[in-house]
């Protein structure tokens, strides 16, 4: 047996979750090999909030990630992780202020969208609202992320390397598309998306690529 550190990474992950998705592209991107385990956020009113999943993660939320010995939860936080003990392939700008332009972008994905379309928050608010609610939040910082774009994007997010931003803004234009969000408004972020959707790393991670995905959704 090798060393823990030898060992192979475990993602918890779920097929259709954004949050894992945005892990998977980082490490395809990186060329880390890693075990998926999947846990169903609907099985059972969710595996996430069984007794054995909530020692590996307290917020009872996909994902997290066993990595060199530990336990990691949050998706940005683990992208970091992987960013700083991973240096191939950087996900993160040299440049001080295009970092700051990438924090920028991940942040409005990760805090003011997709935890406002979130599964929880969507039973909360009701089947008879859930849409709209949805599609008012993605709208919303859309709008910024297309005005931020038209300073700093190139090829990609930021300039014409791929980075965590990019790693955030692909799953959360599949979320708007699942909550049929008229995306014309956002010409910069529906570019970057059809830029991205053929990347080998970007296809492996797409929730019908995964093991847990239904039969009769994957390709
Ligand atoms: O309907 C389901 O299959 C259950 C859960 C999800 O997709 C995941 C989310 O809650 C949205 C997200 O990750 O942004």
């Amino acid at each position: 047996m090798g060393d823990i550190a030898d060992d192979k990474p475990v993602l918890y992950s779920y097929w259709r979750s954004s949050c894992s998705w945005r892990v998977r592209i980082a490490l395809n991107l990186k060329e880390i090999p890693y075990d998926i385990k999947a846990v169903s956020l609907i099985k059972g009113g969710g595996e996430q909030h069984c007794n054995e999943y909530r020692e590996v993660n307290p917020m009872e939320q996909v994902p997290s990630l066993v990595i060199d010995g530990h336990t990691l939860i949050e998706s940005l936080s683990i992208m970091h992780y992987l960013e700083e003990t991973r240096p191939q392939r950087p996900l993160m700008p040299q440049d001080c202020f295009k970092r700051a332009k990438v924090r920028e972008i991940c942040e409005i994905i990760a805090s003011s969208i997709q935890p406002l379309q979130n599964l929880i928050v969507l039973i909360y608010v009701g089947e008879d609202k859930k849409k709209e609610w949805a599609q008012h939040w993605i709208m919303r910082g859309f709008r910024a992320i297309e005005k931020l774009l038209s300073t700093c994007a190139g090829k990609y997010c930021v300039g014409d390397e791929i980075t965590l931003a990019d790693c955030c803004l692909v799953p959360q234009v599949f979320n708007a598309r699942r909550f049929h969000v008229d995306l014309r408004p956002f010409p910069i972020i529906l570019r970057i998306d059809r830029e991205l959707e053929n990347h080998p790393a970007f296809r492996a991670a797409h929730p019908s690529s995964q093991p847990d995905c239904p039969p009769e959704v994957a390709k």
